[in-house]
């Protein structure tokens, strides 16, 4: 068998399982890369609540960065919680001196439950080396200080975003209840396209922004050209919500399906 790309998530561990880390690295795994990881906060976690966060030490980050580094070599980035200003920074620091190939910044700032995982000025400090950023509505809403409701807003947020120095914004409309269809808004080269799905019927989308970013790390790992990366990354997520819906994986909003271990889904909603 040929060596697999190597694929680096930079982020925090969710001991639930659901997101962070370890939604990255089952996403990698499912898209045949080989996962490795800087972890920059530890957070006690569930398909519940946050119930503590403990940010890893700047230095920490920082070796772990120059072990990896070092030794694979990387194909691909992505970002998601990074605790601090000062943990981003060094996470910049490795992007300026070009050693973070096809980065991609999730703007991680509130988990699903609710909870603050992230500051903007660490998120500022990134997107300038970012190929594509992938905020949700509250996220964007958040970074540009306004809302983010309807199509039109995510458009015009997707653009503002991007004059940060991301080369493609994608905001994400998952948490956009209503209509049939799931709706991001991707900028790119001076103009705006919607990336439309079938909405999947689900509340237990725990790690579906993580799996996202993750997906089009490894597709990009993989050579994929960015549209398609992304494209293709919206689906697959589309795919491991939908084959988790019948899941009983704590009593909160639950994880994805990461290795489609449920094929089909019925109309109901429950796996066949
Ligand atoms: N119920 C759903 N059905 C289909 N796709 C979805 C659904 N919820 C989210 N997505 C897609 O998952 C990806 C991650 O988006 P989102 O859930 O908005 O991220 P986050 O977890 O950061 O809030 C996007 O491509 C979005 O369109
Ligand atoms: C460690 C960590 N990183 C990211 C998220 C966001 O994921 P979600 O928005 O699905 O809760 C999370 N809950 N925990």
């Amino acid at each position: 068998m040929t060596t697999p790309p190597v694929a680096l998530t930079i982020a925090g561990s969710d001991s639930g399982g659901g997101a962070g880390i370890q939604a990255d690295l089952k996403t990698f795994a499912a898209q045949r890369c080989f996962g490795a990881s800087v972890i920059t906060a530890v957070t006690a976690q569930n398909t519940k609540a946050v119930t503590d966060v403990h940010p890893i030490p700047p230095a920490a980050v920082a070796s772990q960065l120059t072990a990896v580094l070092d030794d694979l070599s990387v194909a691909a980035v992505k970002t998601g919680m990074l605790g601090s200003a000062e943990v981003a920074d060094e996470v910049a620091a490795r992007a300026r001196d070009g050693v973070l190939p096809h980065l991609v910044v999730d703007p991680v700032l509130i988990s699903s439950t609710g909870y603050t995982l992230g500051v903007v000025a660490a998120i500022e400090r990134l997107l300038p080396y970012a190929v594509v950023a992938t905020p949700n509505v509250a996220e964007a809403a958040t970074l540009l200080d306004r809302p983010v409701t309807t199509l039109a807003e995510m458009a015009d947020a997707a653009r503002d975003l991007a004059a940060g120095g991301a080369r493609c914004v994608v905001v994400t409309g998952g948490d956009l209840r209503g209509g049939e269809q799931a709706v991001d808004a991707l900028w790119l080269d001076g103009e705006v396209r919607f990336l439309r799905g079938p909405r999947v019927p689900t509340t237990h989308n725990h790690g579906s922004g993580c799996t996202f970013a993750a997906a089009i790390a490894a597709r990009l790992a993989h050579g994929e050209q960015l549209v398609d990366a992304i494209s293709q990354a919206k689906s697959y997520v589309a795919r491991a919500l939908a084959g988790a819906t019948g899941w009983r994986i704590g009593g909160g909003i639950g994880p994805l399906d990461h290795f489609e271990w449920s094929p089909s889904v019925d109309s109901e909603g429950d796996n066949a």
